[in-house]
């Protein structure tokens, strides 16, 4: 292909950082088991163990909060019908370790990190495809890049589900689904669109994990 051909397409910088299918943290050796090039998504085993699996959910269990929508309210939000909670940051010694590997699996430093998310979904309930990043208006420090990190199995149902890809990721204990969208392409940016399908049979724990594109932590 010429330069200045149209069709010439060049491969976007991605800020996920591996040779091979084997991503060594400092305290874990991460497998990739299933990948998309552009948008880069990619599926992980073992970033979590079985046992800090069942710490953060029991961490979380009594702080969980039904989704809202609006300050003031008080309207329960049917975007996400499930509950959450927010860890503060270096909360523990368990959550410390966490974030701390996953900013280096995704290549990007703690000082960027949004507090650790989790959600908590019965049967029935979801999350509405959505952007992660914040689309209205000037926004100064958007997020770049995703990780969600499943806590528990789910009988049926209560995939994450990228509809523009027609890509379904099963939760698995332990496992995550990796993705960003820092690109030049707005289009590539756009295929990230994502839900949480239904739960239909047993309980759907998640740890997600939101990066900015600059320092976000006042500490
Ligand atoms: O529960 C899921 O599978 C999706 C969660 C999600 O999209 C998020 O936390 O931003
Ligand atoms: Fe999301």
């Amino acid at each position: 292909m010429r330069v200045g051909d149209e069709t010439m397409t060049v491969k976007e910088q991605t800020i996920f950082n591996s040779c091979g299918n084997v991503i060594k943290t400092s305290d874990k050796e991460i497998h990739i088991i299933g990948r998309i090039d552009e948008p880069l998504i990619l599926i992980l085993e073992n970033v979590l163990s079985h046992e800090e699996c069942d710490v953060l959910i029991d961490l979380a269990k009594n702080r969980l909060q039904r989704a809202k929508i609006g300050g003031k309210s008080h309207v329960e939000s049917d975007i996400r019908t499930s509950s959450s909670m927010f860890f503060e940051e270096n909360e523990n010694e368990c959550i410390k370790k966490v974030e701390t590997r996953v900013s280096e699996l995704m290549n990007i430093p703690v000082s960027h990190a949004e507090p650790l998310q989790i959600l908590h979904y019965k049967p029935g309930e979801q999350y509405h495809p959505h952007f992660d990043y914040f689309t209205s208006g000037n926004v100064v420090n958007n997020r770049i890049s995703t990780l969600i990190m499943y806590l528990s199995d789910v009988e049926e149902g209560g995939e994450t589900y990228f509809p523009s890809l027609r890509l379904a990721v099963t939760p698995k204990k332990g496992s995550a689904v990796y993705f960003e969208y820092f690109y030049n392409d707005y289009r590539l940016n756009e295929l990230t669109l994502h839900a949480g399908n239904p739960v239909v049979i047993g309980a759907k724990w998640v740890a997600t994990q939101w990066m900015r594109r600059q320092s976000h932590r006042i500490t």
